[in-house]
């Protein structure tokens, strides 16, 4: 062990001589070597860990039509105060103006729930709402009066046929609350293949099959409460696409409850199957507009031994775009994310998160990269890693980093990455864009939202560099209307204008869902909206999502 150090250390003494530049300092740190992925991230949600492993349950889902009628009937998605105490000022609501052709509860629907569900599973409880009601950001507040916890396909299925003939409103929901129970997931080891329900929690899953020597294709920040059902139903991305693809390629197949309660089978564990239309793909990122998945089956990578993460300084963002085009070229194929921040972000991080340190002290710069390889043979990944670092530096892209030498620092590497919503968060309010650009234009736009609001706002550029996908974030003290005007129609101009998408990974939702146009045809807008009213005639899945809902009527 002690040789490879010293090894290692020369290598990087060699570096700083070429460099001939005092600065240039690659902090070297004794490589470890473990998949450490699985253990160490931290959530970066504020919601609530669940550390049970393997079996989890279904889904959860709010009826989210009103029984009280004396309540206005319109559903207000207002600002709320937010954690932390910090004054968000007054906001004006979005308000959505609720569909009259939807029922409101009443007594005997609640009955009816008990006896599927039993009464324990039919919640009318402000206090058990209330998280429901409410987004991860508190920005927008639902005001459903009841959820419902099926705790099977069975249940699901009878309470949609009811809610459908009802023509009850429904909102699809997964990882906000409490677990009702649930099956084992099934694994097949030779095909690499997983099958569990999707009330399972992501963590659980990440846990469940690192035991049998695999890890899920997809990891994100919220791990530790997002259910693998909503992954799926939003597309979610993370920070393994650059390398295992998105769920529309490592899914391989579902069972979903249509909105008549019809259960379609389409639970294949085919990695090839041309048999006709493959449907499941109408459900992976339909945000639960179109059915509520009960069950997935997705192909899962073996879990490699060799990790390495590196934390780079970048002076400008070019050097951070050539210094992906260098890590694609020279790392190929055991390059496992390539991440970015810029020192705004840096900044927030350091000032609002505890315990976080920066690993690149010496100086500050205006980006910053995290690299992580892995793959399966020891020295030739130290190799490759060392030999495009020092080629990175001797090229001048690279203008100081740190290599982690164990799961601490490793951790503390991602810990500065995925903390950056929590530390915005913590800042105050934030408007925020998830945007999918050429990487070559990618930051001129947050360039020119700096430029058009000054010193009004804090305005912040991170995320999936090496998938294209920029999370811009404005951060200003409180939420002010003539500060999104600023931003809005701008920012979806603009990604237009570049041929980008309006949302890459995080789904359209109800902040987006009249922007479609943006990023879409008018001619493809009108083949989803016939799809949906095929699928779910009277619209009762997550109303007012995804498509404009005047399209709908
Ligand atoms: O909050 C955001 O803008 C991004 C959240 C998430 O997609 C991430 O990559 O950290
Ligand atoms: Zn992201």
């Amino acid at each position: 062990m002690k040789k490879r150090i010293a090894a290692v250390t020369s290598s990087y003494r060699l570096l700083n001589q070429k460099n001939h530049a005092s600065n240039r300092i690659l902090h070297h740190h004794r490589r470890f070597n473990a998949n450490f992925n699985q253990v160490i991230r931290s959530s970066s949600t504020s919601e609530g860990v669940t550390h049970h492993c393997g079996p989890v349950p279904l889904k959860h889902f709010l009826a989210s039509c009103r029984w009280d009628l004396q309540k206005s009937s319109l559903i207000h998605m207002q600002n709320m105060p937010i954690i932390q105490q910090r004054n968000f000022g007054s906001v004006a609501s979005t308000i959505v103006q609720r569909n009259p052709l939807f029922s409101t509860i009443n007594h005997d629907d609640i009955i009816y729930f008990e006896k599927i569900l039993g009464v324990k599973n039919v919640i009318q409880d402000d206090e058990e709402l209330q998280p429901a009601n409410t987004d991860w950001m508190h920005k927008y507040k639902g005001s459903s009066k009841l959820m419902l916890q099926p705790e099977n396909t069975d249940e699901l299925s009878q309470i949609l046929k009811y809610c459908n003939s009802r023509c009850l409103a429904v909102v699809p929901q997964g990882g906000n609350t409490g677990l009702v129970g649930g099956s084992v997931p099934v694994f097949d080891e030779v095909s690499g293949v997983l099958v569990c329900d999707a009330g399972c929690i992501l963590e659980n899953l990440i846990s469940f099959l690192d035991k049998q020597g695999f890890i899920m294709p997809l990891d994100l920040g919220a791990k530790g409460s997002c259910q693998i059902g909503g992954n799926v139903s939003t597309n979610a991305g993370g920070l393994r696409l650059v390398r295992y693809g998105s769920l529309h390629g490592t899914v391989l197949g579902l069972e979903v409850v249509l909105a008549n309660g019809n259960v379609i089978d389409m639970l294949g564990t085919l990695r090839k199957d041309n048999t006709g239309y493959d449907l499941k793909h109408l459900f992976i990122g339909s945000e639960g507009s179109l059915g509520i998945i009960t069950k997935v089956s997705i192909l899962t990578p073996a879990k490699l031994s060799a990790v390495n993460i590196a934390f780079l300084a970048c002076q400008d963002y070019i050097s951070c775009q050539k210094l992906l085009f260098q890590a694609k070229r020279r790392l190929g194929e055991i390059l496992s994310a390539f991440e970015f921040l810029d020192a705004q972000a840096m900044n927030l991080v350091l000032q609002h998160l505890d315990g976080v340190r920066n690993p690149l002290p010496s100086a500050i710069y205006n980006f910053y990269v995290l690299i992580e390889t892995t793959g399966s043979n020891e020295s030739s990944d130290k190799e490759k890693l060392e030999a495009f670092l020092l080629h990175a530096m001797e090229n001048g892209l690279v203008s100081d980093g740190a290599l982690a030498q164990d799961m601490n620092q490793a951790s503390s590497f991602w810990h500065i990455r995925e903390g950056v919503p929590e530390a915005l968060m913590k800042a105050g309010a934030v408007y925020k864009y998830d945007l999918s650009l050429p990487v070559e234009k990618m930051y001129d736009l947050v360039e020119e939202i700096r430029i058009r609001l000054g010193a009004a706002a804090n305005v912040v550029g991170y995320g999936h560099l090496g998938d294209g996908n920029l999370h811009l974030n404005v951060s200003t003290p409180q939420y002010d209307d003539t500060i999104l005007a600023q931003i809005e129609p701008f920012v979806y101009e603009w990604t237009s204008r570049h041929h980008g998408s309006i949302s890459a990974e995080h789904g359209l939702g109800l902040m987006k869902a009249e922007k479609i146009y943006y990023s879409k045809s008018s001619g493809t807008v009108q083949l989803m909206a016939s799809i949906k009213k095929l699928l779910d005639p009277s619209g009762i899945l997550n109303p007012y999502k995804v498509i404009p809902p005047s399209l709908l009527s």
